[in-house]
């Protein structure tokens, strides 16, 4: 927004300053209007459009802590979220304009204040204001949890958009934790399909012989445990959406499998003669690195242009930038409320640690990290001695000499997986495999034993 068209209100309960600034601005602006008593904040603003407040930060005269300004700030963010605040202060107090700025206010200026630079920070403001608004304008509307407003983001978005209403078949790539999950969610919520079923199948944690009967069925019968008939997931998914997990990890006799199925569009339980048509759309998702899947030793060709009309490659959190802050603040709320916390702000410094740590276990693992910074923490300020990095996410992972020292099952136990899970990079699923154990087992393990 350009400055002339702009709508400034002024809070402070010094007329010379609401009559400087008046004077300053009046010539440069659509609209200055000036307010010393903040009580009328509230009403001001529910019969009158700003663009941008100036709120000092001290009302009582007596004590100079900014929390009254702090106080509405709040105030005025919660009632009408899109205007921006220029918080100011008397006093070069570093610490409560980061606090400030945390809880949302756009900038800050010191008395006594410089023409030019007053000038300067509304018109970056304003300027900036309207390019995010240009920019949320082409941000296609599409039902989804996912949280994301960096740039890379921005374009998974678009090819969601474009992707959901159609039947294509979809490949989701990316990182562990990267929200491949909610990607293929969102397809489905977007799709003509998403009042029928969305099965998930984690088919890379499958052996041989349960791949088939979960995902075909079978009759009464087939096998020795075969007590009743049992519909496969191909089944239970008809009209809608059926999304198969770590795709990259089945054998190259999986594929064959499955590859019959998509090709005949219909499957045979096992111990039946008697196929059934199946009308599924597909989504698949790996974190095989892309040219890993374009080995034919590993992945048939044929499987993978079949699975993979379009893909969706889902960036790792370490290049989203700003995503960081959104989502930590999401989530520190999501488990402030489930713990029973009081709401959190954060101390200076810590979503910089935050954004200074690489994440290989993405957003899974900042999820983990600020849930146990809300747990462990007293108070209600997250501090970054609170940001703990779990060893497991670590590319490289030390393994403990526990099990050389001591015969202790648990100890054992907890050897075993932190090995496997340094041999398999991380990788949840394959070290479940090899553990064998499934994924939702593994990861109660680590939960258990705290990894
Ligand atoms: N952009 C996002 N916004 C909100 N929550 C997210 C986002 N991305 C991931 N999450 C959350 O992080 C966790 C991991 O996401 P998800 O399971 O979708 O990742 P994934 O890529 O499928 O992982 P994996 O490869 O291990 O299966 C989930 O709890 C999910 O809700």
């Amino acid at each position: 927004m350009v400055l002339k068209n702009a709508s400034i209100l002024v809070i402070d309960d010094d007329a010379d300053v609401l009559m400087a600034l008046r004077l300053l601005l009046k010539p440069l602006v659509k609209e200055v209007t000036t307010e010393k008593n903040p009580n009328n904040i509230t009403s001001y603003l529910e019969r009158n459009h700003a663009d941008l407040v100036i709120l000092d930060m001290n009302f009582s005269g007596l004590v100079n802590t900014g929390n009254e300004g702090i106080f509405w700030l709040n105030k005025i963010l919660k009632q009408k979220p899109d205007i921006s605040v220029i918080l100011m202060t008397a006093y070069a107090d570093i610490d409560l304009a980061v606090k400030g700025l945390k809880q949302g206010a756009s900038d800050f200026l010191m008395k006594p204040w410089k023409n030019k630079k007053v000038i300067e920070t509304i018109s970056e403001i304003l300027d900036k204001k309207q390019y995010t608004n240009s920019q949320k304008q082409n941000t296609p509307q599409i039902n989804t949890e996912i949280i994301g407003d960096s740039d890379v983001m921005h374009d998974v978005f678009v090819k969601l958009k474009k992707v959901a209403p159609t039947d294509a078949n979809v490949l989701i790539l990316g990182e562990n934790g990267t929200g491949k999950d909610l990607i293929a969610r969102a397809l489905h919520d977007n799709s003509n399909r998403r009042h029928k079923p969305f099965i998930k199948v984690d088919v890379g944690a499958l052996t041989t012989s349960l791949f088939e009967s979960e995902l075909f069925g079978y009759k009464k019968g087939a096998f020795t445990d075969a007590r009743e008939d049992r519909k496969g997931r191909f089944e239970a998914a008809n009209g809608g959406t059926l999304f198969l997990d770590e795709i990259g990890n089945i054998t190259l006799g999986q594929q064959v499998r499955l590859l019959t199925v998509l090709q005949n569009r219909q499957v045979t339980p096992l111990g039946s003669n008697e196929s059934i048509p199946i009308d599924i759309r597909l989504i698949c998702a790996t974190n095989i690195d892309p040219k890993v899947l374009a080995d034919e030793k590993k992945f048939r060709k044929d499987l993978i242009y079949r699975i993979n009309t379009v893909d969706i490659i889902v960036p790792p959190l370490r290049d989203r930038g700003k995503d960081i802050t959104e989502l930590s603040r999401h989530f520190v709320a999501l488990y402030a409320e489930k713990y029973n916390k009081t709401p959190f702000t954060f101390e200076p410094g810590f979503i910089s640690k935050l954004k200074q740590h690489d994440f290989p276990g993405n957003v899974r693992e900042l999820q983990y990290v600020l849930e146990r910074a809300v747990i462990m923490t007293d108070g209600s300020v997250l501090k970054q001695e609170d940001l703990v990095f779990s060893s497991i996410e670590r590319p490289s992972v030390k393994t403990t000499n526990i099990a050389a020292t001591s015969l202790n099952l648990d100890d054992i136990e907890k050897n075993a997986i932190l090995t496997v899970l340094e041999k398999n990079k991380g990788n949840v699923s394959k070290s479940a495999k090899e553990l064998g154990i499934t994924r939702a087992a593994l990861y109660r393990r680590l939960d258990k034993y705290e990894l």
